[in-house]
């Protein structure tokens, strides 16, 4: 399938994506190298936000609803090294969810453009 959809078919629609969100949840909040950043975080939240805006960028039939990368993340601090250990988790979560490399590859290449937003550090 080479269509706009590919990717968000690849996750698994809307229902793969929640799933695999929740473990990516749980493991960037226990993940050392950058759990505190979440320690006030309202995880459930967070979990819905990232799964519509996943699905949005996919190519799914959704509308994230939460705010822009660029205020969702200032005064944060974010470093280079925190959000590749953030990507390196998306992908163990992924991985863990038998999502293919291909469509892993497509996702990651899709967030590479907000990396110079969330990063301030
Ligand atoms: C591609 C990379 C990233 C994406 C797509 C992303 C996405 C999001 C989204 C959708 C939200 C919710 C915005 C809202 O509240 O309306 C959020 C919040 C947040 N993000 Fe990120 N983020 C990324 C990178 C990072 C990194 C590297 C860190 C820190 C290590 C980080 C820390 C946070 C924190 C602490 C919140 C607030 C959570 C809360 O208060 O409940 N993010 N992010």
């Amino acid at each position: 399938d080479s269509g706009a959809d590919a990717v968000y078919q690849g996750l698994g629609q809307k229902a793969g994506i929640a799933s695999f969100m929740q473990d990516f949840v749980s493991i960037i909040t226990t993940d050392d190298r950058i759990s505190a950043a979440f320690a006030n975080a309202d995880k459930e939240r967070l979990g819905f936000l990232l799964t519509e805006q996943f699905c949005e960028l996919s190519g799914g039939p959704c509308k994230y609803s939460g705010k822009d990368m660029n205020s969702a993340h200032e005064g944060m601090n974010i470093s280079n090294t925190q959000f590749n250990a953030l990507a390196e988790d998306l992908q163990i979560a992924m991985d863990k969810h038998d999502i293919p490399s291909s469509i892993q590859n497509k996702l990651i290449a899709k967030l590479a453009p907000m990396q110079r937003v969330v990063v301030t550090k």
